[in-house]
């Protein structure tokens, strides 16, 4: 392989290139999406050593001051294979826009109006739209990897309840590191371009743990332990996760497979997204990886907030009723601001209109449940909340993110306990940010360690720049 069409590359990453790359993809019964991998990876790893070797020094933005001081945002830093986000028209899985996912992913299960969350995963991992068999097959890979360990359950069992349900689900993702076929593969000595088939089986495994871990949680802190821990074959992932939860409706876990679908990706700037890659950068495996993860989910400007957006909304309906008017929300939303809280489920660091998961909710919404309460607050500040931050004069964002319409949901489908709901964006997160962590180890990504630097060394930053400015000027 001394050269491609366009590509002539150094001696070095001509070395790496040649490194074994195809696993044993055979047995497992998940040949779809490993086997497809196998064929991808060695395309993708030429192209982005060819990006690295030919392109490495050219430079592509600018570094201001508020970048440095300013959370980064904007700064086009990181890769990401799987997603990518458009200020406006939100995000595209894989190129496609999330509302044509919605609509192409095979409905798996009779009777169901919803694709499979196990069919993103596919999706975001290959690139490409799983068959309906394919996707089928993720489920009875899931069903067949998914009963969770003794020591992690017992692990739950233990907790305080006063212990948040996002702490419990870092932990319990943490402890099933003694499962990693990672760290097995790493301490027998496996080469950098093998390391994806374990991740990627650590991750498969993760992913059809987490319904169980997550319900363990749920029934511990909520149910006084009751509830089933069994996956049942007959049920999808979706299914089996609320049938655990004790929440059987079939329109409910249609919610849930859509809520799943949605919150898997939003490219890997954020901070749960960025968590994951930053912590497996250092070769963690992926369960600490993914439990550093919902660490960063678990904050209230991050995944917390659609928990943020219902206490909020309850505290709304004491004060002012279900059905207040325009004026007494206007006042209440004000009010919020006053005491210089944020408007929780609105905003964002991306975005720059209404968030299209919020409204493929809303939709769901408006077909199955239009005359809730909930869900007719929620739609009615849809209209009043813009226009009142666009006032403050500094949000960049004044529309809905997609926590401002989850809770609602669930409260109408009777999953009241709000500080659970972090948990199941947790749980949906996992598609996403593992499959960017297979491809993060399948192209050879590097450590991330950025230079960091003092107030004073900054400062000398700005007065080099000030000189260069002068002297252009002269
Ligand atoms: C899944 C997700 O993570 S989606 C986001 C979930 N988080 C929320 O909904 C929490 C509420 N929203 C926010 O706090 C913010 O909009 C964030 C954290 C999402 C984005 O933050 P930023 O990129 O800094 O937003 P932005 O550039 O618009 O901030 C400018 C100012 O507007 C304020 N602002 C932004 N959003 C809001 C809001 N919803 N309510 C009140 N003020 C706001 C900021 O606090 C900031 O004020 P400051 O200059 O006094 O510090
Ligand atoms: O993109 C972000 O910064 C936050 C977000 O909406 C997500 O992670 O889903």
């Amino acid at each position: 392989m001394q050269k491609t069409k366009s590509h002539r590359f150094c001696q070095s990453c001509l070395k790496t290139i040649s490194i074994r790359s195809y696993g044993d993809c055979e047995g497992g019964g998940d040949k779809g999406i490993k086997a497809k991998l196998a064929k991808k990876i060695p395309v993708e790893r030429e192209k982005f050593l060819g990006i690295k070797c030919l392109h490495g020094t050219k430079t592509i933005a600018k570094i201001s001051v508020n970048s440095v001081i300013g959370g980064m945002r904007g700064l086009p830093l990181l890769f990401c294979e799987t997603s990518s986000l458009d200020k406006n028209k939100g995000i595209f899985y894989r190129g496609m826009l999330l509302k044509d996912v919605c609509a192409k992913l095979p409905r798996v299960r009779e009777g169901s109006q919803e694709g499979t969350p196990e069919g993103v995963f596919f999706l975001l991992t290959t690139g490409e739209m799983p068959k309906k068999e394919e996707a089928e097959e993720v489920t009875k890979e899931w069903v067949k990897r998914g009963n969770v360990p003794r020591y992690c359950l017992r692990m739950i069992d233990s907790m305080d309840k006063r212990v948040h349900p996002m702490a419990q689900l870092c932990a319990a993702c943490a402890c099933l590191n003694a499962q990693s076929k990672f760290v097995e593969a790493y301490n027998k000595g496996a080469k950098r371009g093998v390391y994806w088939e374990s991740i990627y089986e650590d991750s498969m495994n993760l992913c059809a743990m987490l319904p169980a871990v997550a319900a363990a949680i749920y029934n511990n802190v909520f149910k006084e332990g009751e509830g089933s821990r069994e996956i049942n074959k007959e049920q999808d992932w979706s299914g089996n996760y609320c049938h655990m939860l004790g929440l059987p409706d079939e329109d409910f876990i249609d919610l849930i497979r859509l809520y799943m679908i949605l919150h898997a990706d939003h490219e890997s700037g954020n901070v749960s997204a960025h968590a994951c890659h930053l912590v497996g950068s250092a070769l963690s495996d992926p369960f600490l990886s993914f439990s550093a993860s919902m660490c960063g989910l678990a904050g209230p400007l991050h995944g917390l907030a659609n928990q943020e957006v219902l206490v909020w909304l309850t505290k709304l309906r004491k004060a002012i009723g279900d059905e207040p008017t325009d004026d007494e929300l206007k006042k209440f939303i004000d009010d919020t601001l006053q005491s210089g809280q944020v408007v929780p489920g609105y905003g964002h660091a991306v975005l720059r209109d209404t968030d299209p998961r919020f409204v493929l909710q809303n939709e769901f919404a408006m077909k199955h449940c239009k005359d809730d309460a909930g869900v007719k607050l929620v739609t009615r500040l849809w209209k009043i909340i813009p226009d009142v931050l666009k006032k403050l004069n500094k949000v960049a964002n004044p529309y809905p993110n997609v926590d401002a319409h989850s809770g609602v949901l669930l409260q109408h489908y009777c999953l009241k306990e709000l500080n659970y709901y972090t948990v199941l964006f947790g749980v949906s997160r996992a598609l996403g940010v593992l499959s960017q962590l297979i491809w993060s180890r399948a192209l050879g990504a590097p450590i991330e360690r950025p230079k960091s630097f003092s107030s004073s060394e900054l400062c000398k930053y700005i007065k080099e720049a000030d000189k260069k400015d002068k002297k252009k000027k002269c």
